[in-house]
C-alpha cells in the first residue's frame, strides 16, 4: 500500500502505529478529520490476517466516522482504532498499555466500545486514560439507541421506497443479533414484522425464535431470503459481487460499519439492481449519538430528538439521490461534505473577523 497517497486521497489527518514490547501491543489510531470537534471512535479488537487489511479497517471506519458525525449534526470528528490481537489473548495489561497511547493524544481522541471489546475493557481501559466514553449505566449503553436508529431508517426507507406507514406485514432478515441485532428485532416484532434471522453462535438465534417467532435460516442462506428488507448487524464488507446477486430484498438497512465490499463499485451495483441502500454511517449513527451525549451530560430527550433525525436525514439523502441521479452513497458523502465545509469555512471567517 502507498502509505502517503492512501492518505491522502482519503483524506486522513494522522495515524499512529502503537507498539509496545512489554505487553506486546500492535494498535493503529486513525484520526480521519477534527474540523468539527475531537475524532471520536470507538476501538475494535480483531486477529487480522495481516496489517494491511488491520489499517484498511482502521482507515475506512474513520472516515466513516468523520461522516457520521457530519450527518448526524454532532460536533464530532471521525476515528477509529483498531488493536491487533486475538481476543483469547486481551490482557489487563494489553488493554492498560493501549489506554497510555489514547491518552498521549491528550483528547484529540475520544474512544469506547466495539467488536471484541465489553464495557468491563472500557473501565480497565480508563485506568490510564479519560478518554474513553460509552459506559455510563445512565444512558443503556449504546446498542439500543443504535438499534431505535435503524429501526427509524427502516421506516423512512419504507415510506420513499413504498409511500407508506405500514410496517406490518413486512419481512425482515437480520444477519447478526447480538446487541444491535437483538434490539432491532424487538421493535420490528412489536409492529407486526416477520423476521428471519442469522447467526454463527446459534444460542443467539434460538432466543428469537422463543420470543418473536422468528425464522432461523443458516449464515449462507441469510443474503437470499424472499423478504423486503435486507439488515446487516454483524460484521462489514458483506455487500460484495458475490452476494449482490443473491439480494432478493429491495431495501437494505442494518447497524453494520463497512457494509460495501468496495464503496463505489458495490453501491453501484446496488442502485442498477433496483436495491434503496441506506448508508450505514447515517442509518448507524444512533451509538455515537448515545456516546456525544453521555460525553456532555446525559439528556435522554436530546438524545431521542437526535436519533430520529436519522429518518428525516435519511429521506433527504433518498430524495438527493433521485434528484440528482446518483447513488444514496454518493448523496451521504455530498451531504457530510458539504456540512464540514460549512463549518470549515465559517471557522476561518471568525479568524479573519
Ligand atoms: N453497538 C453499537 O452501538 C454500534 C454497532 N455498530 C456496528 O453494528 C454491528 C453489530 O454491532 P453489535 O451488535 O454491537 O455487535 P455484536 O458483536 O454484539 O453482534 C454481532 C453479531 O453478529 C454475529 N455474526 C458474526 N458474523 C456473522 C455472520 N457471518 N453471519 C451471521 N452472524 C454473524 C455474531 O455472532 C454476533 O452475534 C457491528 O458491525 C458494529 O460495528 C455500528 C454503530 C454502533
Ligand atoms: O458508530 C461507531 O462505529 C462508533 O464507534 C460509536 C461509538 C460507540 N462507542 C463509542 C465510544 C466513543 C466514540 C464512539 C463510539
Amino acid at each position: 500500500m502507498l502509505l502517503f497517497e492512501t492518505v491522502r486521497e482519503m483524506g486522513h489527518e494522522q495515524i499512529l502505529f502503537c507498539h509496545g514490547k512489554n505487553p506486546d501491543i500492535r494498535a493503529i489510531i486513525a484520526i480521519h478529520d477534527t474540523s468539527l470537534g475531537p475524532a471520536m471512535g470507538a476501538t475494535r479488537l480483531f486477529p487480522y490476517i495481516n496489517e494491511e487489511a488491520a489499517l484498511k479497517d482502521a482507515l475506512r471506519l474513520s472516515r466513516g466516522m468523520t461522516y457520521k458525525a457530519a450527518c448526524a449534526n454532532i460536533p464530532a470528528g471521525g476515528g477509529k482504532a483498531v488493536i491487533i490481537a486475538n481476543p483469547e489473548n486481551k490482557t489487563d495489561e494489553i488493554l492498560r498499555a493501549y489506554g497510555r497511547f489514547v491518552n498521549s493524544l491528550n483528547g484529540r481522541f475520544i474512544t469506547g466500545q466495539d467488536v471484541n471489546i465489553t464495557p468491563q475493557d472500557v473501565r480497565t481501559i480508563s485506568q490510564e486514560t479519560n478518554y474513553v466514553v460509552g459506559v455510563s449505566e445512565k444512558s443503556g449503553g449504546p446498542a439500543p439507541i443504535t438499534a431505535l436508529g435503524v429501526f427509524l431508517g427502516i421506516k423512512a426507507a419504507v415510506e420513499f421506497r413504498w409511500q407508506t406507514q405500514r410496517l406490518e406485514g413486512l419481512k425482515v432478515a437480520i444477519q447478526g443479533v447480538g446487541n444491535v441485532g437483538r434490539n432491532l428485532c424487538r421493535h420490528l416484532h412489536e409492529h407486526g414484522i416477520k423476521l428471519y434471522v442469522s447467526d454463527v453462535n446459534p444460542v443467539k438465534t434460538e432466543d428469537l425464535k422463543r420470543l418473536f417467532d422468528a425464522t432461523v435460516v443458516s449464515p449462507d442462506e441469510i443474503f437470499s431470503v424472499d423478504v423486503d428488507i435486507f439488515a446487516p448487524c454483524a460484521l462489514g464488507g458483506i455487500l460484495n459481487s458475490h452476494t449482490i446477486p443473491f439480494l432478493q430484498a429491495p431495501i437494505i438497512a442494518g447497524a453494520a460499519n463497512n457494509q460495501l465490499g468496495n464503496e463505489q463499485l458495490h453501491s453501484q451495483m446496488l442502485a442498477k439492481k433496483g436495491i434503496l441502500y441506506c448508508p450505514d454511517y447515517v442509518i448507524n449513527a444512533g451509538g455515537l449519538i448515545n456516546v456525544y451525549n453521555e460525553m456532555i451530560g446525559y439528556d435522554e430527550e436530546k438524545a431521542f430528538k437526535q436519533v430520529h433525525n436519522i429518518y428525516h436525514t435519511l429521506l433527504e439523502i433518498f430524495n438527493i439521490a433521485k434528484q440528482q441521479g446518483i447513488t444514496t452513497n454518493d448523496a451521504a458523502k455530498r451531504l457530510a461534505e458539504d456540512r464540514i465545509l460549512n463549518v470549515k469555512r465559517s471557522k476561518s471567517k471568525e479568524i479573519a473577523a
